[in-house]
């Protein structure tokens, strides 16, 4: 990783235990500025657990976290339930919890390509328009770190493509560090600084090129996958090193809802 972009966020030997299980166990790891890091891993690897320790949604078993002082995160989630029988505009949902103005809303909106939704109910969005206006509430905090837990769950194909390409536009213009759990290795791998590969523990970890030849790596996702990037990688031909927490928005929602039954 660049020496010159500052450290957001460093876990040192970090472990947490449910139920007697470690989940995580001795991760250590660096989040900077302007680098995208992707984390990969099996399904039950621990992605979202690492994803809520970062956010301070969950404190270590054991181990350290140090986060820099006054650190603005913006954190898309993988999933928002919303009760349907509430109405709410899109307008209206980036304002719970929020107080953005009119022309920062619009600004934000058109920065995911969002700014014709602003009307629109919330809950009938497709697919891909629900992802950008998650990504659109994460940016309305200004973030110095973008959380992104699989950004493209629930989207078709070519919206994946968008997103990813969206993604990478957004640390251009902001320059903000981005931590994104991702499934899709052959998709995000052009645009990522720094994999890494999780399964309970640190699997290896680095550049994504590294990663993919790593024996732990093809091992857990197989050589069909590991060649798969491989021939990704070798084919294209651009530069690599440059690319709210979902409680508190629930909380919000929720205190939003009620107070619409009291009145
Ligand atoms: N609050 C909790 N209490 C007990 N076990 C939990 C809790 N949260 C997660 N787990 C368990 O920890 C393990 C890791 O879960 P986590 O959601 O972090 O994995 P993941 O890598 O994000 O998985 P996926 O790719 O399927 O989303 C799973 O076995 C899960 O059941």
């Amino acid at each position: 990783m660049p020496e010159h972009h500052p450290d957001l966020i460093r876990l040192d030997q970090v472990s947490v235990r449910f139920a007697r299980e470690d989940v995580l166990s001795q991760v250590s790891l660096a989040l900077h500025d302007d680098c995208i890091t992707t984390l990969i891993g099996p399904n039950g690897a621990g992605k979202t657990t690492l994803v809520r320790v970062v956010l301070g949604l969950i404190k270590p078993s054991s181990g350290k976290l140090w986060k820099a002082p006054g650190l603005r995160v913006g954190y898309m989630p993988q999933k928002l339930h919303i009760d349907r029988t509430m109405p709410l505009t899109v307008k209206r949902f980036l304002h719970i919890g929020l107080k953005p103005d009119s022309h920062r809303l619009t600004q934000t909106l058109d920065q995911v390509g969002a700014g014709h939704l602003l009307k629109n109910s919330f809950h009938d969005l497709s697919g891909g328009e629900t992802q950008r206006v998650l990504l659109a509430r994460a940016l309305l905090r200004d973030p110095q770190l973008l959380v992104l837990d699989e950004p493209v769950q629930g989207v078709d194909v070519n919206g994946q493509t968008e997103l990813y390409q969206l993604i990478s536009a957004i640390r251009e213009q902001r320059k903000c560090g981005i931590l994104m759990i991702s499934h899709d290795l052959h998709l995000v791998m052009s645009s990522t600084d720094h994999v890494i590969c999780l399964n309970r523990h640190v699997c290896c970890s680095g550049h994504p090129e590294r990663v993919s030849n790593d024996p732990t790596f093809i091992e857990l996702f197989g050589r069909s996958q590991a060649q798969a990037f491989a021939l990704y990688n070798h084919h294209h031909d651009h530069r690599h090193d440059r690319l709210d927490s979902s409680c508190e928005l629930l909380q919000d929602v929720h205190a939003q809802h009620e107070s619409a039954k009291d009145a």
